[in-house]
């Protein structure tokens, strides 16, 4: 085939790169390789809104769902400045990989909208946030492509997302997107979910390493939905977090910051900024902080070939999407002393629950939050044994071994289906 000229940019060459190997370590064919990696479509729209000043703005908008094979796309919807339709086609071909690691009956999608939503203002971003969804509307649908948050999107975007569609359907369809608020058909447990897998997974590989959860110290990079949680969750298990950062600030302290006092902080003002100002640090020297993990969670190729071997950490637990490129990675791996939770393990809690919520709303039988968290954490650990196992078997990375456990249940549903021999 003649490959689509369309995904372009360093975040769509990362996951073509990494694709690339594990299609060596597949000894995939190169018609295999083709239809595996390039999305089956992706639209882009464009977004009218009002400003409140009576000006009309235009916003792009994309959508790419990667495959349907497993049944229908699942991603979240990122609504960042830099969003292209090549960084989006990167996080829909990873959010395959980690929809079939996880064992969810989903093909990858992800979303965005090229816009700062710090810069509107609350009826803008819902007129934006509405607008995109209506323009969405041919191609999405329960048993299609169901959206969620992502970067700069919450709970309040995907009711939104949901009341729009419902209202074009005539009916209330709670299934058309997941990470709503539970008083819109949400569930338990999802607003959570990322960062308390992230941070259950960081404490799996503590133990792996024979690390004392109550001795060690973490460094968190975003501070959202992601970072935030993570940070307090590895707190609850008695880790001292002595480095946060947000887009406004990066802070430091030894002796370990109270993460609740934080979080009212942020609540209040928005920001990390103004918190502590004789804890403020240089943003560029946060992920080479001491520390025994690192729990990058905010945006892509953050640890790359200019910092890893700088780095001093002893586990990194990806809770963004592709934190790390693949020349880093390929430096870690010569160096061996770093416990790599590779992206689509650690950070797939926001996606298992977000699989709980659409069951939940298709069943209209809805669990309490202990079962949520059960199911969760069950399906966590069984990836985390997997990805492991095999890394530990064939003497590969973490990355490696989780990317071609998804790249070969994909392959093998295909495959299945009569597409490959
Ligand atoms: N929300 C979810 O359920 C999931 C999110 N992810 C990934 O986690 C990452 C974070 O997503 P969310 O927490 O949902 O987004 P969010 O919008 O809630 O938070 C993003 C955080 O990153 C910070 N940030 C932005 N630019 C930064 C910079 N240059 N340096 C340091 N911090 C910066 C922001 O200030 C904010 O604190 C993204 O890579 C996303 O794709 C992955 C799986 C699920
Ligand atoms: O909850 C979901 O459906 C997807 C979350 C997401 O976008 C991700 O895992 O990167």
């Amino acid at each position: 085939m003649t490959h689509p000229t369309i995904y372009q940019g360093p975040v769509f060459d990362m996951a073509r790169r990494q694709f690339d190997g594990v299609a060596d370590l597949l000894d995939l064919s190169p018609d295999e390789r083709d239809r595996l990696l390039y999305p089956k479509r992706a639209m882009a729209v464009t977004c009218p809104i009002h400003r409140d000043d009576g000006s009309v703005a235009v916003f792009e908008g994309y959508r790419v769902q990667h495959h349907l094979t497993l049944g229908p796309t699942k991603g979240g919807t990122r609504f960042a400045p830099n969003v292209d339709l090549g960084e989006v086609a990167a996080l829909a071909v990873w959010m395959s990989w980690k929809c079939a690691l996880s064992g969810l009956p989903y093909g990858g999608a992800k979303g965005g909208i090229a816009v700062d939503p710090r810069a509107l203002s609350r009826r803008e971003l819902e007129t934006l946030s509405r607008r995109y969804m209506q323009e969405m509307i041919p191609f999405v649908g329960p048993y299609t492509d169901v959206m969620a948050p992502d970067l700069g999107t919450d709970e309040q975007v995907m009711a939104w997302f949901m009341d729009t569609y419902s209202m074009y359907q005539g009916r209330t369809v709670t299934e058309i997107v997941t990470g709503k608020p539970i008083s819109a058909g949400g569930t338990h447990g999802r607003r959570d979910a990322t960062g308390n897998g992230v941070a259950h997974l960081a404490g799996r590989a503590m133990e792996k390493l024979g690390i004392d959860p109550k001795s060690a110290t973490a460094v968190v990079q975003g501070f959202g939905n992601v970072g935030s949680v993570s940070a307090a969750a590895l707190a609850r298990q008695g880790v001292r977090i002595v480095g946060i950062s947000d887009h406004s600030v990066a802070l430091h302290d030894a002796k370990g910051f109270d993460i609740e006092v934080i979080l009212r902080h942020v609540r209040q003002t928005g920001v990390l900024k103004g918190f502590a100002q004789q804890a403020e640090i240089d943003p560029k020297t946060l992920p080479t902080t001491a520390c025994d993990i690192l729990v990058p969670a905010a945006l892509e190729r953050v640890i790359d070939a200019g910092n890893a071997a700088a780095l001093r950490c002893r586990i990194i637990a990806e809770g963004a999407n592709g934190p790390t490129t693949p020349d880093a990675d390929a430096i870690i791996e010569e160096r061996g002393d770093i416990f790599v939770v590779p992206d689509i393990l650690c950070n797939a809690g926001g996606v298992i629950v977000s699989y709980f919520e659409w069951v939940q709303d298709l069943q209209r039988l809805f669990w309490d939050e202990a079962e949520v968290m059960r199911r969760l954490y069950e399906i966590l650990d069984r990836s985390f044994a997997q990805v492991v196992g095999r890394a530990e078997r064939l003497g590969i990375s973490n990355r490696n071994a989780a990317l071609s456990i998804g790249v070969q249940r994909v392959r093998d549903a295909k495959g299945t289906r009569g597409l490959f021999p």
